[in-house]
């Protein structure tokens, strides 16, 4: 039985991370895996209060500090509760969006670069890395219409383009960074064919 691989999607708003991962807990469990999907900020009862206070667009701005680390707060309790006792329960574990989107939103969109990111990081433990990670990558303008269509903006939809080029840019230069772990993926394609090019990504961990 091959070891329970920890996937993690990544990308802006609208690039169809929740409805991939849907697609690809069923593709998994087709191949009799036992699958946990959860998200972040959230996944836990805390985790989601966080992500009210994170989300909602009357919070108004908050220092970029203060929005990292309530980011890890939500982390560091959906480690310690969810993505560990799952995986060492021998289930695979989806995330819509994990420690990739602090470097991207608050070291690239924020402006913090990543060293507190990487402090932060330092923290959790190394069973809690992903084996994977998917980042659908589309162009700004066009994940900011789908996800407009779908849904009231919240904090970080209302945010300008330039926020968005500067956390696109820094997904991409982790990518980079981690050419083994990450897997691009066009996310301005057809639906079956985003779904397509994942598929083929995680096929080398069955
Ligand atoms: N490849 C695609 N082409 C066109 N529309 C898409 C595609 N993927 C997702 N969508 C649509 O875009 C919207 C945002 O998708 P969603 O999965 O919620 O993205 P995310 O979770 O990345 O914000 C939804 O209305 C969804 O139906
Ligand atoms: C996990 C995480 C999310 N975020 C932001 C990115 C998203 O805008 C928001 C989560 O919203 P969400 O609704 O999950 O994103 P999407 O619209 O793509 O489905 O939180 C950060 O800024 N830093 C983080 O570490």
């Amino acid at each position: 039985m091959t070891r329970a691989c920890f996937i993690t999607l990544e990308g802006l708003e609208g690039a169809g991370k929740t409805s991939r991962l849907a697609d690809l807990k069923a593709f998994l469990e087709q191949r009799g895996k036992t699958v946990l999907a959860t998200r972040e900020p959230g996944g836990t009862t805390l985790g989601e209060r966080l992500r009210e206070l994170l989300l909602a667009p009357d919070q108004g701005s908050m220092a970029p500090l203060t929005e990292l680390l309530l980011m890890f707060a939500a982390r560091s309790e959906h480690v310690a509760r969810l993505i560990l006792p799952a995986l060492e329960a021998g289930q695979w574990v989806l995330c819509d969006r994990y420690v990739d989107a602090s470097y991207a939103y608050q070291g690239g969109g924020r402006n913090l670069g990543a060293a507190p990111v990487a402090a932060l990081e330092a923290l959790l433990p190394a069973r809690a890395r992903p084996d994977l990670t998917l980042l659908l990558d589309l162009p700004v303008e066009l994940g900011l219409a789908r996800a407009n269509r779908r849904s009231a903006a919240d904090r970080f939809e209302q945010e300008t383009v330039a926020f968005h080029q500067r956390v696109r840019e820094a997904y991409l230069a982790r990518a980079r960074q981690h050419p083994l772990r990450y897997c691009i993926i066009d996310a301005a394609a057809d639906p079956d064919q985003v779904q397509a090019a994942i598929e083929r990504a995680v096929e080398r961990l069955l």
